[in-house]
């Protein structure tokens, strides 16, 4: 979110989670001053996760001073170790972003056992300038037999296609809820209240499909 008109529909449909993503060749990016805006605007009405790539200890130290982040969502080549290190320094709960394609890409998820929780997105098609948020789904088949921890599944979900997404994953154990970007957006960076709603009211009404009936 770059905007308060988009904080305030996100927050009017009961968003749980708003996101901040400081990531300058991003067209979401925010500057920390700005963020400290939105941040502020929210006023505990939802929990602020700020998103970085592969952020150096000064950005990520400017962030959680001022903007006080209560999710750190990382995107970038970030260690294990390195998480470790920044849910510590940041006190924060700590979120990894993970770009799956294949099933072989959850394994990815062993080296993060120090996250709070994962998020499962597309991996960034190959013209891509940005690690996250660019509209792409992958296919959500791939995670019914794996074992993970907490998780949120993202990566080109709509108001069209959440209930089916959820559908499909949200049987899992480990399923903690959604994540969207372009899919609320009428232009790269431009939320939109009337998608954000439809979006948000989708996925509340979505259930997930039960595993144990055969028609
Ligand atoms: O959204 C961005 O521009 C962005 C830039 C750099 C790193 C991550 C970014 N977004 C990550 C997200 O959490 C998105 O919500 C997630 O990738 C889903 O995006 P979308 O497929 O566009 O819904």
């Amino acid at each position: 979110m770059n905007a308060v008109e988009s904080l305030d529909a996100a927050l009017a449909c009961g968003a749980d989670m708003i996101g901040l993503v400081f990531f300058p060749r991003s067209p979401r990016h925010v500057s920390v001053a700005a963020a400290k805006g939105l941040r502020q605007h929210v006023r505990g009405r939802a929990e602020v996760v700020a998103l970085t790539v592969d952020a150096d200890d000064a950005l990520i130290d400017a962030i959680c001073a001022e903007v006080r982040p209560d999710w750190l969502q990382l995107h970038g080549q970030e260690s294990g170790g390195r998480l470790a290190a920044l849910r510590a320094r940041c006190r924060v709960r700590s979120m990894k972003a993970l770009g799956i394609a294949a099933a072989a890409d959850l394994a990815a998820a062993a080296a993060f056992t120090a996250a709070d929780r994962l998020l499962l997105d597309a991996k960034p098609p190959q013209d891509a300038t940005r690690p996250g948020g660019n509209g792409a789904r992958f296919d959500w088949r791939l995670i019914a037999a794996a074992e993970l921890p907490p998780f949120m599944l993202s990566g080109g979900l709509t108001a069209a296609n959440v209930a089916e997404a959820i559908a499909e994953v949200g049987g899992h154990g480990s399923f903690v809820g959604v994540d969207v970007s372009s899919g609320v957006e009428a232009a790269p960076g431009v939320k939109d209240p009337v998608l954000i709603e439809a979006f948000i009211r989708a996925a509340r009404s979505a259930r997930p499909m039960r595993k144990d009936k055969v028609a």
